[in-house]
């Protein structure tokens, strides 16, 4: 059999064994691979059954030291791994101690991307087990760190990339990823990432970031997560320069060029996939985003998470926030600094909210909610100081991707006029949010309802510790996505968003009110999720929008029981 393999390899059945030295300096291997010149053609060789040493380099089923002596016998792990035996919880122990040896949150960040390339289920357990530690890690704000410096820090490829080279080859592009049955896909062409702007193919960091959430927080099986980044170049001039860029050379491509990319690509998708996977649009730029959703919308099972997330998320938090600051949605006033995805996208959700509670129809619902963009608001009014003071909203969010545009003065004219404003600086990363946690509490002398899209830290004020929320899209599309996947549906309804919104708001509990928290702690988030889940779920079933049939009774059992959970497998 070796020497077989041996011949096979070298494609000449007489071979010398003996290592020699080179001319570049290294050692030659015994199969000649080494010698063959650029021009000599080599196979490049795989196992399909993992054991041994190919089974410690297979993620998906590498325990590490966690190998039991019988999995060390059967699979040939003998003497390829120390003679000591630690379970998964001193495996996480460790890694954690190690992690927060770490100064540097990138360090952080890559030291936990190498222990998902090397063994999926243990970077899981630590992803759940330490959620509230790890999301700013693995996710905002650390993750627009790590797209800028992608190219940098690039060791191994995750997920897959589709650029205009592909063009015309997109579903055997699709064929070559190695897992067949795909459930969701959250795909960027890299160009709105975060607040930080058009970064390229490598944008990648986000659907790799957003689908270990689907997995972590949602309960998606990591094997039915497709993360894809579409390359159609970039306008970024630094990235453009840059050496260690990964991405094509080239301005972005735009109109009929851009499109027909991308019509391939969701073709293909559904071509290859069927019609149930659920396709995450993530971090578009709106001029794109928009008519994505609309084009596709019909067709497939498509979900803008910046659009329809961002404001399932953000009215979640709103209705909570009543319980704080009374009244009901309608007798609120809305302003946004930010009239993109994030904003008109919650600005909509809120006037369907409103329209369905009062029976009002929504272009009279919509009268009470303003926006605010570069240009100023839609009146002669160019600041948002003006607007503040003209509007006297109760609640202003902002969606601009500018930091600190919430200043002293806007915070303060909040706090003239509301007894409890409610301030959301939704702006991601942290650099990008419209004000602080800090800046919020004291300069509304602790009055302010406050929540971000990046996390701060709890603030010491007047003697009175402040707990800020995160009001992330993150609460919302991993149950989300479950609930369209665990009914098998197969479009996605604005009563979808509604309904998870409104199990969202109802995780919050009266403990998390009085410390004026308007969202539940992520330490609960996969019960959360398997909640939203469920009610996205009962409505697909009452839309008529499910597949799988007969429903289940319990929908939250249900979605609980099809979470994927990372404790170690044994092997036969
Ligand atoms: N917390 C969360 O869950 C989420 C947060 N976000 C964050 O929201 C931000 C915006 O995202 P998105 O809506 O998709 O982006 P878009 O590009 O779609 O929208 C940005 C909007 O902000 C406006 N704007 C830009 N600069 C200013 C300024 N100086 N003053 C006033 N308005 C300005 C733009 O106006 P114009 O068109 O005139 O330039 C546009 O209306 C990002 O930072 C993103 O990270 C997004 C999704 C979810
Ligand atoms: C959170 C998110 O989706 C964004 O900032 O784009
Ligand atoms: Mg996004």
């Amino acid at each position: 059999m070796e020497s077989a393999l041996r011949a096979i390899r070298d494609g000449d059945s007489v071979l010398d064994l003996s290592p020699r030295s080179t001319v570049g300096g290294g050692v030659e291997d015994i199969y000649g691979e080494d010698r063959a010149t650029e021009d000599q053609l080599v196979t490049p060789w795989n196992f399909s059954v993992a054991s041994g040493y190919s089974l410690l380099r297979d993620p998906q089923f590498n325990k590490g030291l966690a190998f039991t002596e019988k999995e060390r016998d059967a699979h040939y792990l003998r003497g390829l791994l120390p003679p000591t035996v630690f379970s998964q919880q001193l495996q996480e122990k460790k890694l954690m101690h190690n992690i927060r040896q770490y100064q540097v949150p990138l360090q952080k960040y890559t030291s936990l991307m190498e222990l998902q390339e090397r063994n999926e289920r243990l970077f899981y357990k630590l992803l759940i087990d330490n959620v509230e530690e790890l999301l700013p890690i693995v996710y905002t704000p650390t993750v627009g760190e790590a797209c800028q410096k992608y190219g940098s820090i690039f060791k191994r490829p995750q997920g897959l990339y589709i650029s205009l080279k592909e063009k015309g080859k997109i579903l055997e592009v699709l064929k070559n990823w190695p897992e067949r049955s795909i459930q969701v896909i959250v795909v960027t062409d890299g160009e709105r990432i975060l607040g930080l702007g058009d970064l390229g193919c490598q944008g990648m960091g986000i659907p790799v970031g957003k689908l270990s959430l689907y997995t972590a927080l949602g309960g998606v099986r990591p094997s039915a997560c497709l993360p894809i980044t579409i390359d159609v170049g970039t306008n970024n001039e630094t990235l453009l320069k840059d050496d260690f860029y990964i991405g094509l050379r080239r301005k972005r491509a735009t109109g009929q060029e851009y499109s027909e990319l991308l019509h391939e690509f969701m073709c293909a998708v559904k071509q290859n996939y069927g019609e149930k996977v659920l396709i995450q649009f993530e971090d578009f730029a709106n001029h794109n985003a928009f008519d994505l959703l609309a084009k596709y919308g019909t067709t497939h099972l498509v979900f803008n998470d910046d659009i329809q997330g961002t404001a399932s998320v953000v009215l979640a938090g709103l209705v909570a926030a009543l319980k704080l600051i009374g009244g009901t949605l309608a007798e609120n006033t809305f302003l946004f600094l930010g009239a993109g995805e994030a904003g008109t996208g919650i600005a909509e959700l809120i006037a369907l909210e409103i329209s369905k509670q009062t029976k009002a129809p929504i272009e009279e619902t919509r009268k009470k909610i303003w926006l605010v963009d570069s240009k100023g608001l839609i009146e002669p009014v160019s600041t948002l100081l003006e607007a503040v003071k003209i509007i006297k909203p109760t609640v202003l969010i902002g969606t601009s991707g500018k930091g600190q545009t919430f200043t002293k003065e806007v915070v303060e004219a909040m706090a003239s006029f509301n007894d409890k404003p409610l301030i959301l600086a939704l702006s991601n990363p942290t650099s990008q949010a419209e004000c602080t946690a800090e800046q919020a509490y004291t300069w509304s002398q602790g009055r302010a309802i406050f929540a971000s899209g990046s996390p701060f830290d709890p603030v010491e004020y007047n003697g009175k510790v402040y707990v800020p929320g995160q009001a992330n899209n993150c609460y919302i599309f991993p149950g989300f996505g479950l609930g369209l996947v665990i009914s098998g549906a197969i479009r996605v309804h604005d009563d979808m968003l509604l309904a998870a919104s409104e199990a969202l708001a109802k995780q919050v509990t009266e403990e998390n009110y009085k410390k004026g928290l308007i969202y539940p702690p992520f330490a609960n988030i996969r019960k959360i999720s398997a909640n939203i889940a469920a009610s996205v779920a009962a409505k697909a079933y009452e839309l008529g929008l499910a597949t799988r049939l007969p429903r289940p009774e319990n929908l939250v059992k249900y979605a609980e029981s099809c979470m994927y959970t990372p404790v170690y497998r044994n092997y036969r």
